[in-house]
């Protein structure tokens, strides 16, 4: 039977899950990263490598995705190229380590006012499949699918280094999510790294070089 979350996985020891055993700096680098509802996660993830993570609903991955982004508060230390997450400010951090929940929020009646720069955000919605005048509506009358990939061309945007998707695809059908899949390839291949959380096992393998399972707020290994 799998604990509750709720117990205190923190007090488990360390598990080290992924060593980077090159001499190049990983682009990000998790040390006994943890908090009172997540067990340590020691991870490096080099650079153009995604890390797919599937688990039962209220495991704890969402938990993992925010506290690598810095966004709760833990314990344990994380590196970003190299340099320690406490030698930057938290929105200096957030802007390479992008969080891309599964639902983004939206501030403004009009997509628009969401895009700093309208023409980027434009090439990017086209090669994800969505027509140019989405970018015009109003947010009320998007599809979930279509918001779901708006916040992903908001995510994008910023260029991160690692982007940490939160099941980013569960409102796409087939065709859409292997454009979606494509940009993540696209942006591996120019340096950045992804935390794929998923509950499509097809889509963690065919995109996690590799893969962990979260249970009751520990990451164990599936494949490496
Ligand atoms: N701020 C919070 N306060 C109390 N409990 C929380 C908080 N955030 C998350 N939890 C609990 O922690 C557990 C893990 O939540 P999490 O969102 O990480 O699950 P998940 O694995 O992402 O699930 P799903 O697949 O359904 O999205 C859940 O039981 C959730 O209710």
């Amino acid at each position: 039977m799998p604990q509750s979350v709720h117990h205190s996985p923190s007090a488990a020891p360390d598990r080290v899950l992924f060593h980077n055993t090159s001499d190049t700096v990983p682009v990000l680098r998790l040390r006994g990263l943890h908090n009172s509802r997540l067990a340590p996660v020691t991870l490096d993830i080099p650079a153009g490598e995604c890390v797919a993570i599937v688990g039962p609903s209220g495991s704890g991955k969402s938990l993992l995705l925010r506290q690598i982004a810095d966004l709760d508060p833990g314990q344990g230390s994380a590196e970003l190229d190299g340099r320690d997450r406490m030698q930057m400010r938290g929105y200096e951090w957030r802007r390479q380590v992008v969080y891309c929940q599964a639902e983004a929020g939206w501030w403004d009646d009009a997509v628009t006012a969401h895009f700093a720069d309208l023409d980027a955000a434009r090439v990017i919605a086209q090669r994800l499949g969505l027509p140019a005048a989405k970018l015009d509506a109003q947010v009320l009358e998007l599809s979930t699918g279509e918001r779901q990939r708006l916040g992903l061309v908001r995510a994008l945007l910023l260029k991160p280094r690692v982007l940490l998707l939160d099941e980013p695809t569960a409102a796409l059908d087939e065709q859409a999510t292997a454009l979606v899949e494509q940009e993540w390839q696209r942006g591996m291949q120019q340096g950045s790294s992804i935390v794929l959380v998923t509950h499509n096992q097809e889509q963690a393998h065919r995109m996690g070089h590799r893969g962990f399972r979260m249970e009751a707020g520990r990451l164990e290994a599936l494949w490496t």
